[in-house]
């Protein structure tokens, strides 16, 4: 098809090379010149053509990605791929922006062996379940606990003559539930979405297993029954680590997606009028749709940033536990906790934000965009519920403030907090990226010292942490989350600095974002700035007038910035973000396609006939 002449027109225009920012996004050239070569590999292979999984029941659907699941796997095998990026780039590419039914068994069955399992329980079960001989699942939450672990009820009691634990569920609440990948034993019923994972539960009655079963990289129990401890008691909390490190990155991506549908769309479509008889504007030339998606895809950006950071940050730390050194675990646990919560709770606010702003057509699953999100909103519950999380960050802050009073140095990602930082210069000028982020900083360490001196107050006053921190969660959730904002605000500036020295145009246009992000976050907590004597009035209204200057520099760049992420259209499976632009024809096209368009509609005939026969 032809493309539609408002892309056309947008794609002459920009001041950077599309190809040299997916470069960058991707890692390099080698590596986005990989991704094209994977993808296609799916896109050419008939094994991976189906029925639109839009238009199919629950059992349909999972029938379907379990399927295509199974391909992806076997491709995977067939092309000897063992690294995680290029794996996901093939997953992606199958699952039509679902989540697939063996997903669980990589990221919470295979990791977990990986982290806790000795040796000899690697040879048993890691290598096996690597290759899919023994699919597992991570059964941990339970119909009445999933965020306080300590809760939990099921039962393992150890018996020293046949060296086994026996399992039990002792009450109705021990029932575990929402186990992914629980194939054979129950399923939980429908969910909001996550339709492509079949999440079950398990009741367990006298059921054994022998000691050697319980992984004993770290801790494990004798014969005699005495448990020996880890070296580092946390680690027994490392199975919730890796899928929580990566799901920001997750986050990026699901963002990316929506953010390229609703800003192509919002080329194409064409509504109202703003000077008479001059026609329709594109829907994107109104302020108030750049300030739906230009901060969205800023966002996008930043996320990404901090998401390929945090991945690289885990790794590291995860070499170095394997080496028998644990003293990044904490901040390592904290980051990803931050980065989780924050990312994929304003991620899935900034899907809906697309949704809205395609307007009708945003609600058909034609957009791709309720698909998105139904998926994509599971990761502010699953993995740790977004408060459980921000409070764990937070708590780790509160012992941030008491290190400072003690002189003991702080980890590397909070060493701004002992900083000091004179009130900022008065902001008439462009703001820069970094006076954005000494601002985003300075309201994070302000906050940490507010909210630690009422957290003290009320300790002293009770003498009990626990009730000390529940009078304080509100602003302690807060804490966390403007301590997160830094981090993420200090990942973006970083990178931008480098992509500067090494490509300006790229970097000039990335610095755009940038400011464009960091404004947004300093305009939604003006009250904190002025409350703390950083910014007056005056200041902020002057920075209210550069994010509306920097809207019309980023609007030429738009359509651009969208197409270096890269996704091909089987991947985004949406007719609103098509690359091409040629919505109309094929939303009617889509349409036509229904099943209901060709079922039979003998049901409708029936009711309407005994609605229009009954005396009412
Ligand atoms: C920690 C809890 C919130 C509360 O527990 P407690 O009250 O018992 O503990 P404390 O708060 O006192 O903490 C004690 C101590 O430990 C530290 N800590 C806590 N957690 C960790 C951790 N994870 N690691 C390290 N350290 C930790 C804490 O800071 C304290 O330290 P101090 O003593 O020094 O203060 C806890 O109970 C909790 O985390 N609750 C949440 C429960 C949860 O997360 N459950 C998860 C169930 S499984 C699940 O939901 C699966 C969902 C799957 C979704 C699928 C996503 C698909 C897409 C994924 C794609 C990703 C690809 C990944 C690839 C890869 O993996 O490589
Ligand atoms: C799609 C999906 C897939 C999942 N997959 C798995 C899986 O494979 N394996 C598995 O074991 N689990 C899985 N889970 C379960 C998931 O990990 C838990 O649902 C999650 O950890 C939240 O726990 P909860 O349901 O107990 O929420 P609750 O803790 O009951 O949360 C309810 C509310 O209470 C608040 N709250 C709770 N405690 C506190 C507190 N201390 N302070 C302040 N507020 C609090 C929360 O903020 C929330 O608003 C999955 C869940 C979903 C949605």
């Amino acid at each position: 098809m032809p493309m539609n002449p408002d892309l056309e027109k947008e794609r002459q225009g920009g001041t950077f090379d599309v190809e040299q920012l997916t470069h960058i996004l991707d890692g390099g050239r080698d590596k986005t010149l990989k991704r094209h070569f994977l993808e296609q590999e799916v896109l050419k292979d008939p094994v991976f053509r189906g029925p639109d999984t839009r238009f199919l029941s629950r059992e349909e659907l999972f029938g379907e990605l379990l399927r295509k699941h199974v391909a992806v796997i076997k491709k995977t095998q067939e092309l000897s791929i063992d690294d995680i990026n290029e794996a996901s780039t093939i997953y992606s590419a199958a699952m039509n922006n679902n989540v697939g039914p063996l997903t669980l068994h990589s990221v919470a069955f295979v990791a977990p062996l990986d982290l806790m399992a000795d040796d000899e329980q690697k040879k048993k079960w890691l290598i096996p379940a690597k290759k899919y001989e023994i699919i597992g699942c991570y059964a941990q939450t339970e119909l009445g606990h999933g965020s306080f672990i300590r809760g939990l009820e099921t039962r393992a009691d150890y018996d020293v003559n046949t060296q086994q634990f026996v399992l039990n569920t002792p009450t109705e609440t021990a029932i575990k539930w929402w186990v992914g990948g629980c194939v054979a034993v129950g399923d939980i019923g429908p969910k909001f979405g996550f339709g492509g994972v079949d999440n079950g539960y398990l009741c367990l009655n006298n059921v054994r297993i022998p000691r050697d079963n319980l992984l004993a990289k770290t801790g494990k129990v004798l014969e005699d029954g005495t448990y020996v401890k880890p070296e580092n008691p946390k680690v027994v909390y490392g199975s919730m680590l890796g899928i929580r490190a990566a799901l920001p990155k997750v986050g990026a991506y699901n963002l990316s997606k929506a953010v390229t549908i609703a800003i192509r769309y919002s080329c194409v479509r064409h509504q109202s009028e703003i000077k008479p008889g001059c026609g329709e504007p594109q829907v994107l030339d109104y302020q108030t749709q750049q300030h739906k998606l230009f901060p969205l895809l800023a966002t996008a950006y930043a996320f990404h940033t901090v998401g390929v950071w945090m991945l690289d940050f885990h790794s590291t730390v995860m070499n170095e536990i394997n080496e028998g050194h644990y003293h990044r675990l904490a901040e390592d646990h904290v980051l990803a906790a931050g980065l989780k919560a924050v990312i994929n709770w304003k991620t899935h606010e900034g899907i809906e934000i697309c949704r809205f702003s395609c307007g009708g057509h945003g609600y058909s699953l034609a957009s791709s965009l309720p698909v998105i999100y139904v998926n994509h909103v599971a990761n502010s519950t699953a993995e740790g519920e977004t408060v459980i999380l921000l409070l764990q960050t937070a708590v780790y802050l509160m012992k941030c403030v008491i290190d400072l009073e003690q002189g003991t140095p702080l980890d590397p990602s909070v060493a701004y907090l002992d900083q000091s930082f004179s009130k900022s210069e008065q902001w008439c000028s462009d703001v820069d990226m970094h006076s954005l982020l000494k601002a985003i900083q300075f309201r994070s360490k302000k906050f940490t010292e507010y909210v630690s001196s009422f957290v003290k107050k009320e300790l002293m006053a009770t003498g009990n942490q626990q009730l000390a921190f529940n009078k304080h969660k509100v602003i302690l959730v807060e804490c966390a989350k403007a301590h997160t904002e830094a981090v993420i605000m200090n990942a973006f500036v970083t990178k931008v600095d480098e992509i500067l020295q090494s490509n300006p145009s790229v970097g000039k246009v990335l610095s755009l974002l940038c400011q464009i992000y960091g404004v947004t976050e300093i305009l939604a907590h003006s009250g904190d700035y002025i409350q703390y004597e950083y910014l007056r009035k005056i200041d902020l209204d002057n920075i209210q007038d550069q994010l509306f200057k920097l809207y019309t520099y980023i609007r030429p760049e738009a359509v651009l910035l969208v197409d270096a992420f890269d996704f091909h259209d089987e991947v985004l499976k949406s007719i609103l973000g098509r690359y091409d632009g040629q919505v109309y024809e094929n939303m009617f096209k889509w349409a036509k396609a229904s099943p209901f368009n060709k079922q039979d509609q003998g049901t409708f005939r029936k009711y309407i006939q005994q609605l229009k026969q009954a005396k009412l």
